[in-house]
């Protein structure tokens, strides 16, 4: 069973590390980790967005919002290498995006897996290694061993990485899948939805430990997201789709009645509370609303 039948991520096709192909750290070196120019993505007559212009430095964190159908999922797989931009350029860490990029750190959006996938959650987290090599021998098993085991202890999965990954619930294959996508110390990380299913402590939790390792490791990462609350303070900047128009900025820059009225071409109300944001009146967007349970 590959990666991608499980989990959807890219598939680990390289042979080589990353740092051992000099050609590769050159460009790394001194590129932004995600780069778009002049970005056009359309099916058929509808244009999802066009003109788009992101550069995401090493470390950055980037939360992508918008209403269902915005084409967040899309600009994703655009970086990925799994979809063609009509126009303008996408490049990851210097290098024109591919399908397969041992570089890219990947946490699809959920699906549940069948309850009959027999395998365990530590052999998941390892498939994001695949493609990774340090040695064939003693040494690097027992590297990737480690890495693994680190991986599930940051997610708190390692209670339960030894069962087969089909009879977890659906928070703890979420975490399961946060591991995997963070086990390479990827330099770019693209997370769908990532906190969906998973309880309040644990969204804080995993916000937390994908805003460290991006500081940790330089990772600049994309994070699409329904709710910007519990990721607000780790957030640097925000890139907001509405059919196909789009804000980048800071939260402050963009989260506000102006701009987001601007982008629905309707009255938008944005409101502090209690270092929480909400927002009233986005159709389609009912969830940026925060209610009494969350507050
Ligand atoms: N391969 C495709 N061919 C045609 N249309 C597509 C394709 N993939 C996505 N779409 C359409 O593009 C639009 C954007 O989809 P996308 O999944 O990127 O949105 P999203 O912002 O991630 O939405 P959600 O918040 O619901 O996850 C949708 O209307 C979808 O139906």
């Amino acid at each position: 069973m590959t990666s991608e039948q499980l989990a959807d991520t890219p598939e680990p096709v390289d042979a080589e590390p990353v740092d051992a192909d000099p050609a590769a750290a050159q460009a790394d070196a001194g590129s932004p980790a995600v780069s778009l120019r002049g970005a056009t993505l359309a099916y058929g007559e509808r244009t999802l967005w066009s003109g788009l212009d992101l550069d995401v430095a090493p470390g950055e964190f980037v939360a992508v919002l918008g209403p269902n159908g915005s084409g967040k999922t899309s600009l994703l797989r655009v970086l990925l290498g799994l979809q063609e931009l009509n126009s303008g350029t996408v490049h990851i860490g210097g290098e024109p995006a591919r399908r397969g990029s041992d570089r890219i750190g990947y946490i699809p959006q959920q699906r549940a897996l069948e309850a009959n996938v027999t395998v365990r959650g530590s052999d998941l987290v390892g498939l994001g290694l695949d493609g990774h090599h340090w040695g064939l021998g003693f040494g690097g098993r027992r590297e990737r061993k480690r890495r693994v085991a680190d991986a599930l202890r940051a997610v708190e999965a390692t209670e339960y990485a030894r069962m087969p990954v089909g009879l977890l619930s659906g928070g703890e294959q979420q975490r399961l899948r946060v591991a995997q996508a963070l086990v390479s110390d990827p330099s770019v990380l693209l997370c769908d939805e990532p906190l969906l299913s998973l309880d309040l402590s644990h969204q804080r939790k995993v916000s937390r430990l994908i805003a460290e390792q991006a500081r940790r490791t330089d990772a600049g990462v994309l994070f699409v997201t329904h709710e910007i609350n519990p990721v607000l303070p780790l957030v640097d900047r925000v890139l907001y789709l509405v059919d196909g128009r789009f804000r980048i900025g800071t939260p402050d820059e963009v989260m506000n009645s102006e701009t987001l009225s601007e982008l629905y071409r309707t009255d938008v109300e944005v409101a502090r509370v209690g270092g929480r944001l909400v927002v009233a009146g986005a159709e389609n967007d009912e969830h940026h609303v925060v209610g009494a349970d969350e507050a």
